[in-house]
C-alpha cells in the first residue's frame, strides 16, 4: 500500500469574487516543508486577497485550502475563523503592521502566545498555579523569540517607539509565538532600507533551517524574493501565470512581461 504524503498547503482552484470582480481565478498553489515560497505578481493582482482566502479572513467562492502538518493527514480549513487558522498551525503578518503600539515589545509577543495556552478567564481572575505556571512559561517562551529575532534588548520599549524594520522584525515573533508550522508574511521588506532588507532575509533563512518553519511570502522586492525563494507563483489579474524555481520564473516570458519588466523599467 502506498503513503500518501501532503503538502503543508494545498490550495487547488481558489476563486473569490467580489460582486462582479473576479479578484482570483482558480488558482493552485502548495507549500512543502522545509520550503520558502513567493508569491508575487503586479499591483491589483490578488496577492493578499489569497492571504485573506487561505487565513478565514475571507471565505473563497470556490476552491479547496487544505492544510496538514503531519504529512500524513489533511484537514479543509475553508472557512474556518481566523483565530482557528492560526490554532492550526498558520500564522501571518499584515502589509500594514498591527501592533499594539502602547504595548511593550514582550507584551505584543506574549499576545501571541494566548492561543497556545489554555487557562480560560477563571484561571485569570483566581491566579491558581497553573495559570501562573503559564504565565511564566508565556513570559521566558516570548523572551526567547524576541532573541531569535534580535529584539531582546528592547523587550521593555513601548512598541510604537521602535524603527520601522524592527516593527516589522516583532510582528514575525508574534506570529511565530502560536507555534505556527507555516508562517505567511504580506510584503515583509516593504519600507525597508538596504540593511534592514538584509538582516530580514537571513531571519526568514533562519526562521525555516533553524525554527523548521516553512514560509510563504508576498513581496515586491525582487532581490529578496530571488535570493530567499525555493519556489515561486506569479499572479496577474487574479490569474496564476507562471511557477516554478527563480531561475524558471525569470526566464519566463509572460513573467518578464506581466511583473519583471515593469520591475526593470522601474
Ligand atoms: N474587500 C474587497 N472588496 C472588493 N474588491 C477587493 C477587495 N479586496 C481586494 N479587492 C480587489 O481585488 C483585486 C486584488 O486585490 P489585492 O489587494 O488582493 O491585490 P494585491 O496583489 O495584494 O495588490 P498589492 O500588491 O497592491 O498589495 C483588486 O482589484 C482589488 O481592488
Amino acid at each position: 500500500m502506498s503513503t500518501q504524503s501532503y503538502p503543508l498547503l494545498d490550495v487547488s482552484g481558489l476563486t473569490m469574487d467580489f460582486g462582479g470582480l473576479r479578484a482570483l481565478n482558480s488558482v493552485d498553489l502548495t507549500v512543502n516543508p522545509g520550503e520558502i515560497v513567493a508569491l508575487i505578481g503586479p499591483n491589483g493582482a490578488g496577492k493578499t486577497t489569497f492571504f485573506n482566502c487561505i487565513t478565514g479572513i475571507y471565505n473563497p467562492t470556490r476552491g479547496d485550502i487544505h492544510i496538514s502538518r503531519d504529512g500524513k493527514t489533511r484537514r479543509r480549513i475553508n472557512g474556518m475563523k481566523p483565530n482557528k487558522v492560526t490554532q492550526q498551525g498558520m500564522a501571518r503578518t499584515f502589509q500594514n503592521i498591527r501592533l499594539f503600539p502602547n504595548m511593550t515589545v514582550l507584551e505584543n509577543v506574549i499576545v501571541g502566545r494566548h492561543c497556545r495556552t489554555r487557562s480560560g478567564i477563571l484561571g485569570a481572575v483566581l491566579r491558581n498555579q497553573r495559570t501562573r505556571r503559564e504565565e511564566q512559561e508565556s513570559v521566558d517562551r516570548s523572551y526567547e523569540l524576541l532573541e531569535k529575532v534580535g529584539l531582546h534588548q528592547v523587550a521593555d520599549e513601548v512598541a510604537k517607539n521602535l524603527p520601522y524594520g524592527d516593527q516589522r522584525r516583532l510582528e514575525i515573533a508574534r506570529a511565530m509565538a502560536t507555534d505556527p508550522f507555516l508562517l505567511l508574511l504580506d510584503e515583509p521588506a516593504a519600507g525597508m532600507n538596504p540593511q534592514e532588507t538584509a538582516s530580514l532575509g537571513e531571519l526568514v533563512l533562519r526562521i525555516r533551517d533553524k525554527e523548521n518553519i516553512a514560509v510563504l511570502l508576498i513581496e515586491h522586492d525582487m532581490k529578496v524574493v530571488m535570493s530567499l525563494s525555493d519556489r515561486i507563483y506569479v499572479v496577474e489579474y487574479g490569474q496564476g501565470i507562471a511557477a516554478g524555481t527563480p531561475q524558471e520564473v525569470s526566464k519566463n516570458p509572460n513573467v518578464i512581461k506581466a511583473y519583471l519588466g515593469e520591475e526593470h523599467d522601474a
